[in-house]
């Protein structure tokens, strides 16, 4: 349901041939009566998706990453950690850049603007939750997923409702369907902020008396208000609905989400530098995630042979590294002759196991034990990235 929108119109910047292009900003009626703004020439009504625009010419790529809430700095730690460092001179601007990547802008916006920026042809990448990319990009074919699994921001959207009174034995969306109280003129009413796929979920699973309304936050008091029946909000640990009891319901889950990497379809076919840029960041990501939770361990071990303490290596369980140890000889000077007496071993090993790898190395007479952190590991070439040239019929 979107928002009742007023048109201001604050000027005109560009007016050529065809279409008019102007500078807008509506005020939406919401609880937040927040203020959207937009350079482009298509009006969005509330959460109405967004047509394509005049595009402004531009050589340079375009990444939006969320200006504020949780995903903030959870987005400038990742890129961090694969060497794209964000560099925003002055924390009110709203342009940055990653010095690694010279023809990349980085915009920090809010989210949905993020989601919407994309479809416009203002931005060419975005990382923003994969709830906000299906609510606001409502299966615009345009949007496709680069990473979608990006390791943060893990939560699911999900129904839930009061744990007593007339849903006190009501435990599942198959349940909530069957109430017979839910009339036309006493609907079930929901509170959402997902005002696109939470009608959606629920005329799918078959629920006919809903009405939906909409608010920013804080929908969980809602029902303890009087104010709505149910709600269709994020779920992570579960802890704000259990204080305000509320329960999730069976079956209820909308979507499962988490932080991705989304571009335009249209960017990545037409714009110069934006396929070779997504490949780099695909990689640097992929790589560095693969390493997250892996350790790299280095002993020393006396033995005649590479293949005997090969052996003495993998019949351990937590010694198998990721293809098999890699096992070299360690040279010294004995009588004025090259020996080899010990060899040195490196593998790597989940961290949550380190301290079993350890143990298992000592059993077998390993010494010298060095551990350090991986930034990444790359595979051959990722699976992601072929999906995505086959998603681009490249
Ligand atoms: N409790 C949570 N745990 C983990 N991830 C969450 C949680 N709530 C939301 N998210 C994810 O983080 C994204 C941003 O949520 P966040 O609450 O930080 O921002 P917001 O709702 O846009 O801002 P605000 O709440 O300040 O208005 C969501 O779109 C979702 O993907
Ligand atoms: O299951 P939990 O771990 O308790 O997390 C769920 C809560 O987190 C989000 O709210 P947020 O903290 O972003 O506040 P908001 O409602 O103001 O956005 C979401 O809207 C839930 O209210
Ligand atoms: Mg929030």
């Amino acid at each position: 349901m979107a928002a009742a929108a007023a048109l201001d119109l604050t000027g005109i910047i560009q007016s050529s041939s065809s279409p008019l292009t102007v500078r807008w900003k509506t005020k939406r009626r919401s609880s937040k009566n927040e203020m959207i703004y937009c350079s482009a020439a298509t009006f969005i009504a509330g959460d109405v998706a967004p047509t394509a625009t005049t595009e402004v010419e531009r050589s340079v790529v375009r990444l939006g990453i969320p200006s504020k809430g949780r995903l903030s700095d959870q987005t400038l730690d990742l890129l961090k950690s694969c060497q794209l460092t964000v560099r925003k001179p002055n924390p009110r601007q709203y342009t940055a850049d990653i010095p690694l990547l010279p023809n990349l802008e980085v915009w920090f916006q809010r989210p949905k603007d993020i989601v919407r920026k994309l479809q416009l042809g203002d931005l060419d990448l975005g990382i923003v939750g994969y709830d906000i990319v299906s609510e606001y990009g409502q299966e615009n074919e345009d949007l496709v997923i680069v990473h979608d699994a990006l390791q943060y921001g893990d939560c699911r959207l999900a129904v839930a409702i009061p744990k007593e009174g007339i849903f006190e034995n009501i435990n599942s969306v198959d349940e909530l369907t069957k109430m017979t109280q839910w009339t036309a003129e006493r609907p079930l009413r929901v509170v959402t902020g997902f005002t696109y796929l939470g009608p959606k979920f629920l005329k799918e699973k078959g629920l006919k008396h809903v009405a939906v309304t909409t608010a920013d936050g804080a929908l969980e008091s809602c029902p303890a208000m009087g104010t709505a029946d149910a709600i269709v909000d994020l779920v992570s640990s579960g802890t704000t609905l259990r204080e305000n009891n509320l329960k999730e319901v069976e079956g209820g889950t909308v979507l499962q989400s988490q932080a991705v990497l989304v571009a335009s379809k249209r960017s990545l076919r037409s714009r110069e530098g934006v396929l070779e840029i997504t490949h780099e960041m695909l990689e640097r990501l992929e790589a560095h995630l693969r390493a997250t939770g892996e350790i790299m361990v280095t002993a020393n071990m006396r033995g005649n042979t590479a293949e005997e303490v090969a052996h003495r290596v993998l019949t351990q369980t937590s010694l198998c590294g990721l293809q098999g140890p890699t096992i070299s000889p360690v040279y010294c000077l004995r009588d004025s002759k090259v020996k080899v007496d010990y060899y040195a071993i490196n593998i790597v090993v989940p961290q949550k196991s380190l301290y079993k790898s350890i143990q298992q190395l000592r059993s077998i007479g390993g010494s010298g034990v060095l551990v350090s952190k991986l930034t990444y590991i790359f595979d051959e070439e990722t699976p992601r990235w072929r999906k995505l040239i086959s998603q681009l019929g490249m």
